[in-house]
């Protein structure tokens, strides 16, 4: 198609002819984009030089596009993005879904979303990763879906069903991998993401809300890339890494009782609500990248060879 013609030409000049042509897909969430290290003879290409790609203005993403090689042999060519973007940088969704659009074209199979996540379960403490089995998108339910307007080309499908979007075969190589690699069991958890727009990150009640909704996780981010790779016909393997708890307290601490206290000459001492921040999002992120890289260089060596 056109749209892809201008970044073929581009990547056909730049790439050796083994790394042309991807198999598997990775995108690299907040602070992990070093996961792309688990590739050799790497050749990383600027979004900038790329016809479509916007830039990627959060800290902790890089904005480039990285090919190589996994796996032990020949190698697994392999294509990651360095860097995603999110609706709320203020990107229309056809530019945040774009670049999984050209990993199709290009002939990626398999893609391996990440991201950074807020846990909304104590029994799902910060460090764990996430292999998602489902998502709850209010956003796609209330008409931000990146499929609104004409189906991309004619062969693609007007209605995508999402019943089977997280791939079974990914899920368990994602299990069987975490067991080769002797990580704990606890290493590793399934769940539910909660896609919401952000930037804001969720207040007490609707932390609750999305857990009490069925979420295990929430993020701002992989759902469009999600719905784009399946429209693509890709298999879809998502694994969060969960960066820090949302706050979620039993319930609110009345100020008409500090208040009554105060009168009656007592006094109550309250801690300040914890708040989560970026930076923390980040630190995980950087402490977890050899575990995240492992595994996604484990998985992928262990998908069978086309
Ligand atoms: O989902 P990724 O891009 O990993 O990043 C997550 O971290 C950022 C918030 O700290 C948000 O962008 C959220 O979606
Ligand atoms: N909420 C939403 N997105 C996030 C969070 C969170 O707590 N942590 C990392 N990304």
């Amino acid at each position: 198609m056109d749209v892809f013609k201008s970044n073929v030409d581009v990547l056909s000049k730049l790439l050796p002819p083994h790394l042309l042509a991807p198999r598997v897909g990775i995108v690299c969430g907040s602070g992990l984009s070093t996961l792309a290290t688990c590739m050799r003879g790497i050749v990383e290409i600027p979004y900038n030089d790329l016809e479509g790609f916007v830039h990627s203005t959060v800290p902790g993403h890089k904005s480039s596009l990285a090919f190589g090689l996994i796996g032990e042999g020949e190698g697994v060519p392999v294509v990651a993005m360095l860097g995603r973007f999110h609706p709320y940088e203020g990107h229309v969704l056809s530019s945040v879904v774009y670049p999984i659009r050209l990993m199709a074209h290009l002939g990626v199979k398999d893609i391996i979303i990440t991201n950074a996540a807020g846990s909304l379960r104590p029994s799902i403490p910060v460090g764990t990763i996430v292999v998602i089995q489902d998502h709850i998108a209010l956003p796609l339910l209330t008409g931000l879906n990146p499929l609104l307007g004409p189906p991309f080309s004619p062969k693609h499908a007007r209605f995508v069903p999402l019943s089977d979007a997280y791939s079974r075969p990914l899920r368990l190589a994602a299990f069987r991998a975490a067991h080769a690699l002797g990580l704990e069991r606890d290493a590793l958890a399934e769940g539910t993401y909660t896609w919401v727009s952000g930037p804001t990150y969720e207040t007490p009640a609707e932390g609750r809300f999305l857990r009490n909704a069925g979420g295990d996780v929430v993020g701002m981010s992989t759902v469009p890339e999600v719905v784009a790779a399946r429209d693509e016909g890709m298999n879809v393997l998502v694994l969060s890494l969960v960066t820090n708890l949302v706050v979620i307290p039993d319930g609110y601490r009345s100020v008409r009782e500090e208040v009554e206290a105060e009168i009656a000459g007592q006094s109550i001492v309250r801690a300040p609500t914890p708040t989560v921040s970026h930076e923390e999002v980040l630190s995980v992120g950087k402490q977890k990248a050899d575990v995240m890289k492992s595994l996604v260089a484990e998985i992928i060596g262990r998908l069978p060879r086309a």
